[in-house]
């Protein structure tokens, strides 16, 4: 059941966003959401996933979920936030953004308050994990701005590198990114001393052209039996959880959870408005 208690009456508790994004697509950044979020939920965070991939929304389709509603519907003001939040089997909840994605970075100040109506109800969540688009896109970077935390998806790919180094160079050049953190994740590697070697390469280009390291938060490995999770459209951990690569994923949540001295300052209405520029 959901993870996520609504209602008056619960203690009002600070949220940490993280967002999950990539430079190229395709390299596993919305498995990886999915998967990590369980991984914390069930360690016992109560977590929110938002699917802020407006282009190819999925996280749902990976979790077999068909949403009757998403961020379109709040925006226009058919429905509160709080009314589309839909609660999965997993252990967390989840909004799906869709086409509505793009629209919160170009709100009216009614619009504006459509989606910030109602947002009292649901609060109560330890961790919002964004799963963006890939690319270096406006929407993008918003919500690299808005969260306290960013992770940035690779593979060994020179490609996926490449763009990697792109999407860290693009958040650096912004001002206010400065502090923010930034971290690596290498998936599919083939071996611990290949994600090592991409990690080491990777940060030494960063820090000798951008003046900044980027730390590694872990690595995953090629599994196939990952395909497959997603194939069964069920996700990996609840049907592999002893696979290696699902430990893996459950060492990198475990990271990720830890919120210590992060010096959060966020709840989801503090990061919506942070979202729309203007907070
Ligand atoms: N560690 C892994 N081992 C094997 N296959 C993987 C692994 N991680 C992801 N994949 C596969 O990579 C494919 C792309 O994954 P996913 O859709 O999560 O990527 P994405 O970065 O979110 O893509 P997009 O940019 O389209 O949103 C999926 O078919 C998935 O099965």
């Amino acid at each position: 059941m959901s993870g996520g208690p609504r209602g008056p009456g619960r203690r009002l508790k600070r949220m940490h966003s993280l967002c999950i994004t990539s430079g190229k697509g395709g390299v596993g950044k919305t498995t990886l959401a999915v998967n990590l979020g369980i991984a914390m939920a069930r360690g016992g965070k109560r977590v929110l996933l938002l699917d802020g991939d407006m282009g190819m929304a999925n996280l749902n389709v990976q979790m077999r979920i068909n949403p009757e509603f998403t961020i379109h519907d709040v925006v226009r003001g058919r429905k509160n936030l709080s009314q589309i939040v839909i609660p999965t089997e997993y252990g967390l909840d989840l909004i799906a953004g869709g086409s509505g994605i793009a629209e919160l970075s170009e709100l009216g100040e009614h619009e504006r308050q459509n989606v910030l109506h109602g947002l009292e109800e649901i609060h109560g969540y330890d961790i919002l994990i964004i799963d963006t688009g890939a690319g270096i896109g406006d929407n993008v970077i918003r919500f690299i701005l808005a969260a306290e935390r960013t992770v940035i998806v690779t593979t060994p790919e020179p490609t996926s590198l490449t763009d990697a180094y792109g999407i860290v160079k693009t958040v650096l050049a912004r001002r206010e990114t400065r502090g923010k953190a930034l971290k690596l994740l290498v998936n599919c590697v083939v071996s611990g001393a290949q994600a090592r070697d991409v990690a080491a390469r990777l940060n030494s280009v960063t820090s000798r052209f951008l003046h900044e390291g980027l730390d590694c938060i872990g690595s995953i490995p090629f599994d196939p039996l990952i395909q497959k999770s997603i194939m069964a459209q069920k996700p990996h951990l609840i049907l592999n959880p002893r696979a290696a690569s699902a430990r893996h994923i459950r060492e990198v949540a475990t990271r990720l959870a830890d919120d210590r001295g992060i010096g959060i300052k966020n709840s989801l209405g503090g990061f919506l408005r942070a979202l729309f520029g203007s907070g």
